[in-house]
């Protein structure tokens, strides 16, 4: 009796979703980026751009007459992306360079071909991430998340600020998560060398994110950079790669999450909406700004990670 009970239930819920999907799906979607701003003569450069949000993000900013420079870590995917998003826009001014972030010599490699080709820069989109990945190292031995998520883009940044700054009016839009409301910065144990759950260690890079935008906004002031952080939903994309439960979870509800498309939304606002132009280290999300977590607006934890994350790169960026 009561497995049939479970059986009919499922069966009602299953109705109503298939009945409602369209409102469902409607609501998913969250906020649309309404700006109808071009971008001609305007050059943005997307991390992880063969893929999921960036990919979209970049099709996105291409149409609006952008040149796109799409930083993958895999060219060859990301030549499959970028004949794609030809064959949806043939106009696109779209090109791919290799950057892996799990490696300070390709990220330094990478700028130093950058500063030497491209004379300008007007969009910067920290945008790649890994999610939940099992322990593992980047090449200069930082854990993948805080390496990858957090201190690849923050030497990328530092590496290409000076050129942002002689394009300005310039805009950094970095991609962090809801997910940094579950973080803190393990500023003992910051590589996890400790103990090691790939999901706070996500969170924790996110939250790394936010503060990096916090504090790069506080000491950009009055240089027309303008930086924020982005929380792009929760959708439908490879960044569960990693984790079985999500993926079978994000393809079972995927109806409730966002596409790819509608999770590029936010990180489009924040590159192009004019009514952002002045607006610098605050964070979004459904193009609105967002709340963030108090550990997120700790003056103290920002510049304590800028330094350690400065001496860690082994860097001097005041
Ligand atoms: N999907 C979601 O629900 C949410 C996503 N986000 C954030 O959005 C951003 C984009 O994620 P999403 O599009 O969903 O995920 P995807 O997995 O689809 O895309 C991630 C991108 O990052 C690239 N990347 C991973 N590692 C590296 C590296 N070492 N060097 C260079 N590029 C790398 C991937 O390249 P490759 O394909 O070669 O692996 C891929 O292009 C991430 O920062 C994520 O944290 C935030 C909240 C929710
Ligand atoms: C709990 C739960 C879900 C929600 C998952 C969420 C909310 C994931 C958020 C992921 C983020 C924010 C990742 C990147 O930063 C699903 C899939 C709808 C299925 C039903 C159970």
């Amino acid at each position: 009796m009561f497995v049939l009970l479970i059986i009919a239930g499922l069966g009602v819920v299953t109705l109503l979703v298939i009945l409602f999907a369209p409102h469902i799906r409607r609501y998913a979607a969250g906020g649309v980026c309404k700006s109808t701003a071009r971008l001609d003569g305007k050059t943005v450069l997307i991390t992880g751009a063969n893929t999921g949000i960036g990919k979209e993000t970049a099709l996105d900013l291409a149409i609006r007459g952008a040149r796109v420079i799409m930083a993958c870590r895999d060219v060859e995917k990301g030549e499959e992306a970028a004949a794609s998003i030809r064959a949806t826009y043939s106009e696109a001014k779209v090109e791919v360079r290799e950057l892996d972030l799990a490696d300070t010599c390709s990220i330094r490699a990478f700028a130093q071909k950058f500063l030497r080709e491209v004379n300008h820069l007007h969009i910067l989109i920290n945008n790649a991430g890994v999610m939940m990945c099992p322990y593992t190292k980047t090449i200069d031995g930082f854990e993948m998340h805080i390496g990858v998520n957090h201190l690849g883009h923050f030497l990328l940044t530092y590496l290409l600020i000076g050129l942002l700054k002689r394009s300005a009016p310039a805009r950094i839009v970095v991609v962090s998560s809801l997910a940094h409301n579950f973080g803190w910065i393990r500023f003992h144990d910051l590589h996890s060398q400790g103990s090691y759950n790939s999901g706070l260690a996500y969170c924790q890079s996110k939250l790394a994110n936010v503060l990096f935008a916090r504090e790069l906004a506080r000491r950009l002031k009055g240089t027309n950079v303008t930086v924020n952080s982005v929380h792009p939903g929760t959708v439908n994309s490879d960044l569960t790669r990693h984790s079985t439960l999500m993926m079978i979870l994000f393809t079972v509800f995927s109806v409730f999450l966002k596409t790819p498309q509608e999770g590029a939304q936010t990180s489009i606002y924040c590159a192009v909406a004019e009514e952002l132009h002045s607006v610098s280290g605050k964070h979004f999300s459904d193009c609105a700004p967002a709340f963030v977590a108090p550990q997120g607006r700790s003056e103290g934890t920002a510049c304590k990670l800028w330094d350690v994350s400065c001496e860690l790169l082994g860097i001097d960026w005041n």
